[in-house]
């Protein structure tokens, strides 16, 4: 059954949807906490502000009271008294004082001592000269005087220290005022700085799920295919999402096929050794590896004697499972750098690196007497033996074909000299060992 997979739009819709919500969330959250700040700021405007100057003028006009009340207490301008008496009784029952009922009564109380004193003051002011007992009711009228100027003076500090509370008051709601505004534009600041945080970091997940489900998929794919290209080994991980799972299963068949591929471009299908022309093209590599290290190099030729007796006698099938038993153990016998490749029909051809001449004559005779040795003992198919012959690099104009020829060379000495040998080509034969 089918694994189910997400598709990518999902994951894009779910990314879209959850900057979308937090974008919503933080808009709704800077517009309500401004909203609020602008009520307060309208709520100041409406009834703070007025508050706040409403005491400021009841402390002014308690100031002016307080002057009205000493210029009637200790003047001896009656006119003036008079006016500043009336004044201060417009001072007095004007509404600028309602909000504070004892404020009110102590402004009431300080006109109606300021109207006694005016009284006392005109009284003696304008006792008559002729009058009987005119010391007597000077003296009086003094005393009255005083103890109305003292009340007054008692008076004038109430008034006073109402002023200052007056003003106190104004103050700190002044600063009630602008503490509520401070304290709004905090939260909003704070506010804001949560939201671009948060905001931050859900750019920072949406990047990370990309990144995780999109883009390392899709370059690991890519790299994939980089390396199928250059014959590498390449690792997928298992998909989250439908289309990359679609990327991998396609990656995976193109690498099979090109390695079917380049098994059929390489191989001989008979044998499974390499192919003449891939062969040829590994050996120019080493060749060229051999000279550039000045390390060895041997070519060997191999060819099974007589081997069109045995298509004749047992069949061709025979002949083939004969090649394929050949290589089998040629390939068993050849240590790591070595390269068996199937020239044409029953010819072979063994690439020896990092040999040196008696190592590869020590070879060829090993695989002539290994191969003569296991066909005896093999019941599926006749006895047979090989004729094997060698060249050495000796020079660095020699070429792969150059080689071939003169292994080729040796290879038929060794042919028409009896077959089952190993000869080494002229080049090298007067040094045995080789090179
Ligand atoms: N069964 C089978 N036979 C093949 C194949 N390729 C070539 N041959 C046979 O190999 C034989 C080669 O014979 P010859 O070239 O005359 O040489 P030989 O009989 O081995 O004799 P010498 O090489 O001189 O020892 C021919 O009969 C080819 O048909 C193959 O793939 N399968």
């Amino acid at each position: 059954m089918p694994e189910r997979r997400l598709k990518i739009k999902h994951l894009l819709n779910r990314l879209s949807l959850l900057v979308v919500a937090v974008t919503g969330l933080i808009v709704a959250a800077i517009l309500l906490l401004s909203n609020y700040s602008a009520q307060l700021a309208q709520k100041s405007e409406q009834e703070l502000l007025p508050s706040i100057h409403e005491h400021q003028r009841a402390a002014l006009n308690l100031e002016r009271l307080e002057r009205m009340g000493d210029l009637v207490a200790y003047g001896a301008d009656l006119a003036l008294m008079r006016r500043n008496a009336l004044a201060a009784q417009v001072l007095a029952y004007q509404p600028s004082f309602n909000f504070d009922p004892k404020i009110q009564k102590a402004v009431r109380d300080a006109y109606e001592l300021i109207k006694a004193l005016r009284i006392a003051r005109q009284q003696y002011l304008k006792l008559p000269a002729d009058h009987s007992d005119r010391d007597q009711q000077l003296k009086l009228l003094q005393q009255k005087e005083q103890v109305l100027q003292t009340q007054w003076g008692e008076h004038k500090q109430v008034l006073f220290e109402l002023q200052n509370r007056i003003i106190t008051d104004a103050t700190a709601l002044q600063s009630q005022t602008l503490q509520k505004i401070t304290q709004t534009s905090s939260r909003i600041l704070i506010v804001g700085m949560i939201g671009v945080t948060l905001f931050v970091f859900v750019l920072i997940v949406a990047a990370t799920l990309l990144r995780r489900h999109l883009v390392t998929p899709v370059t690991d794919a890519s790299r994939a295919l980089l390396a199928i290209e250059s014959g590498k080994k390449y690792q997928l991980r298992a998909a989250d999402y439908d289309e990359i799972a679609t990327i991998n299963h396609a990656v995976d068949r193109l690498s099979s096929t090109m390695k079917k591929l380049h098994e059929m471009a390489t191989t001989d299908s008979l044998t499974g050794c390499y192919n003449r022309r891939y062969f040829m093209e590994l050996a120019e590599e080493e060749l060229i590896n051999a000279h550039s290290k000045q390390a060895p190099l041997a070519l060997l030729m191999m060819d099974l004697d007589h081997f069109k007796r045995v298509n004749d006698e047992y069949g061709h099938a025979t002949g083939d499972e004969t090649l394929k038993l050949c290589t089998q153990w040629i390939r068993d016998l050849l240590p790591e750098g070595c390269f068996l490749g199937r020239l044409g029909g029953e010819e072979f051809a063994i690439l020896l690196t990092q040999h040196n001449s008696l190592d590869t004559f020590k070879l060829a005779e090993c695989i002539r007497v290994c191969l003569s040795e296991q066909s005896a003992q093999q019941t599926s198919i006749p006895h047979f033996t090989v004729s094997i012959g060698i060249e050495s690099k000796c020079y660095v104009t020699d070429t792969v074909d150059s080689l071939l020829s003169l292994a080729d060379k040796a290879l038929y000495q060794a042919k028409s000299s009896g077959r089952n040998k190993v000869v080494v080509g002229q080049r090298n034969s007067n040094t045995l060992p080789v090179n």
